[in-house]
Order: structure tokens, then sequence, then C-alpha cells
């Protein structure tokens, strides 16, 4: 198979994690045979440095030309003080509506060797395996009126019958593959968009008789998430619920550095990112776990070129390697080994082939 790729590393320890990833993604092309064409192009704080805007034109024209997107992390205390049109988080904002990305899958599984760095209790974290489905091109984020006004500010919360429809469609869809529950969340007791929400499920649910359905108000979710996260399967919610709820559930499993997620849109073509941030205070330093990124390459090669032995290869490699003992530092206790970004990579690189990569099967287009 051959596809391209286009790279965006951001800013922070996004292009570290970055590298890793496509080092990863190398590997397995040489193991099975497959062709990946990378084109690297600027997003966030790295395109604001170099053309004053955090999604320039050629990176969107590169990302149109291509099979899928791989994107590190934006933003950090250089440009915190920004306009909101020149801050780096506004690239990504950018780049999810302009490609329509509104399905953000965000898996949350335990891996048993992690168990110890979560600060659950082991029968508490132990077997959880839930997928957060995020909306994420509507409702507060993007919502108008956005503005300053003269004693305060306003944000809106705006969600479309046909938006919520999408994406709780897609989330019942995947409830229907995995374990047939679906727990969708929502503030129906104080916000307008959520009633429509719960309804939207409530008529939706009719055509899934197969899947369990309930609903739950966010707050509570976001106690139940840590004192039972077995109980849940698929959760679907909007935005900025699912932007804090999968940080949360991030505990779970040891550290937001092995969350990975998929920003999808009905056809194959999707958008690849870990869930975590730039981590500013740990970037340059080579120490950043880059699990999430890596597993965030098994997402792509599973959702959009429907490579599942390749990407559940991955899956195993880094589990196996969490198995051997193997850690970086935000997983660090007593007697783990603690390695570097790039040594970890290694252990992953040579799970998958111990022979390596050869440099011929990659190409830079553009
Ligand atoms: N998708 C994105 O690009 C994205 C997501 C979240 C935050 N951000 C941006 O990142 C910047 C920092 O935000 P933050 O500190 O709130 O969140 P963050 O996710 O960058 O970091 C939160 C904590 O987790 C640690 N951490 C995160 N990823 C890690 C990894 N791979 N390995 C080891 N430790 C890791 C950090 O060191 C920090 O202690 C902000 O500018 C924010 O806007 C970007
Ligand atoms: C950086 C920020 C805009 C982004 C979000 O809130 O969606 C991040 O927190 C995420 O989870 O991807
Ligand atoms: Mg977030």
């Amino acid at each position: 198979m051959e596809k391209k790729i286009t790279v965006l590393p951001g800013d922070g320890i996004g292009p570290e994690v970055v590298a890793s990833a496509v080092r990863v993604l190398q590997v397995i092309g040489k193991r099975f045979n497959h062709t990946f064409h990378l084109g690297y192009a600027t997003i966030g704080g790295a395109a604001i440095d170099q053309h004053n805007n955090p999604l320039p034109d050629e990176t969107i024209e590169m990302c149109e030309n291509s099979d899928a997107i791989l994107l590190g992390a934006v933003g950090g205390p250089k440009w915190d003080h920004n306009p909101p049109e020149l801050r780096p988080e506004k690239g990504l904002l950018r780049i999810r509506k302009h490609f329509d990305l509104f399905a953000n899958l965000r898996p949350v599984k335990a891996f048993p060797s992690l168990l110890d760095a979560s600060p659950l209790k082991r029968e508490v974290a132990e077997n959880v395996d839930l997928m957060i489905v995020r909306e994420l091109t509507g409702g507060v984020y993007f919502g108008e009126p956005r503005m300053r006004t003269e004693n305060g500010a306003i944000d809106t919360t705006v969600y479309s019958t046909a938006e919520v429809e999408r994406i709780v469609e897609n989330a019942f869809e995947l409830a229907r593959l995995r374990g047939g529950k679906l727990c969708s969340v929502d503030k129906a007791n104080v916000l307008e968009t959520s009633r429509l929400w719960r309804e939207v499920v409530e008529a939706k649910k009719k055509d899934y008789p197969d899947v369990q359905v309930e609903h739950n108000l966010v707050d509570s979710v976001a106690m139940k998430l840590i004192t039972n996260p077995c109980h849940y399967d698929v959760v679907v919610t909007e935005n900025m619920f699912g932007d804090i709820l999968s940080d949360e559930a991030s505990v779970i499993t040891g550290s937001l550095g092995v969350l990975p997620s998929a920003s999808i849109r009905g056809d194959n073509f999707g958008l690849y990112e870990p869930v975590h941030g730039s981590a500013p205070e740990i970037a340059g330093q080579g120490v950043a776990n880059p699990a999430a990124t890596i597993l965030s390459v098994a997402m792509m090669l599973q959702y959009s070129f429907g490579l599942k032995e390749e990407a559940a290869e991955i899956e195993r490699a880094v589990s196996a390697v969490f198995d051997d003992g193997y850690f970086t530092a935000d997983l660090a206790r007593d007697g783990v080994r603690i390695l570097s970004t790039n040594e970890w990579t290694d252990k992953v690189m040579n799970e998958i082939d111990t022979s390596f990569v050869s440099e011929s099967i990659m190409t830079t287009y553009i």
C-alpha cells in the first residue's frame, strides 16, 4: 500500500513525540511492505513564528493532498499572550473545522504493566476499556458570539440537531461493534443544548435496540469515571465535556502520555494526535512519553488505511515494552527502568522488527 501523510510536529514536545511515531511508522512500513510518503508542514506556534499564521495556507494545501494527518501538539508560554487569532490553539481548532473532523475518538485502555503507576487501586483500574467519543467541531469552542464586552466576556454554546445526530450515530455504531453500551453525557438539568442532545439520543436509540443506553450528567460522570471506570464502554459527549473527561480518564491508565486519539469524519481521511498537549516544561529534554503519538499512528493505520494487523502490531509492541519493565519518566516508580524518548522508541521498534528500518521506503513529497 502507498499513502501520503502530512506530518505536523507543532510545538513543545510535539516534534519529539512525532519523530518517535514516524520512526515506528517506518519500521511498520518496512515489515509489512508499505510505502508512506511524508510531507512536513507547520502548525501552531511554529507556524506563527514562520508565517505569522497558526494554520498557513500551504499547510492546509498539503493536508488536502494527503490521505491522513499526524499531529504532535501546539501551544506554549511564548504565545500565551497573543491575540486570539494568533494563538497556536487557533490553528488546531481551524484544522479540525476545515476538514470537518467532527468525531474525536479517545480510547482509554489500561495496560496491565502500568497499573502500579495509576493513582487508582489496581482492582478499580484494571480491565478498563472505554472509548470517549467527543464531538469536535461544534459547541462552545466555535459558537458565536464570542467577545469581550464592556464589563465581561461572552462565549456561546451552539449545536444544530444535525451536528448532534451525526456524532450520536457514530457513537451508536461504535457501541454496536464494542460492548453494546452507550453512556451519553450532558448537563440537561441546566443547558438547552444538552436537552437537545438528550432528545437526539432518545430518538436514535430506536434504531439501535441492541445497544443499552444511559444518560448521565457530566458532573456525576466526572466522579464515576474515577470510582467505577469499568462501568463504561462508549461515552459520547459534546466538545468541552469530552475535552475535560478525556484528560481525567488518562489518570486511570497511569499517564496522559499514553492516550491516543483519532479525529475523523466518516470517510477514510483523519487527523491523528495524542490527547496531551505540548508539555512545555519538559520540552527539549528528550524525556516525553511518545506512546500516545505512536498509538495514534496505530489508529491512523486502522481507521484511515484499514491496516488492522499493522495497527494491532504497534499496540502489541507498545504493551510488550511496558511488560518488559521499560518506561519513560512520567511513569517513574520504584523498580522500573526509565528510558529517554528515543531509547523507549528503539525498544518498540525492536519489538516490531529486530533489524530496524531502511530509509529507502520513506520519501518526502512536495
Ligand atoms: N492537542 C494539543 O495540541 C493540545 C492539547 C492540550 C494542551 N495543549 C497546549 O499545550 C500547552 C500545555 O498545556 P498543559 O500543560 O495544560 O497540558 P499538557 O497536556 O501539555 O501537560 C499536562 C501535564 O502532563 C504532562 N505530559 C503531557 N504529555 C506528556 C508526555 N507525552 N510525556 C510526559 N508527560 C506529559 C506534562 O508535563 C504536564 O505535567 C498549552 O499551550 C495548551 O494549550 C495542546
Ligand atoms: C489545545 C486545545 C485547543 C485542545 C482542545 O481543547 O480541544 C486540547 O486540549 C485537546 O484536547 O486536543
Ligand atoms: Mg484537551
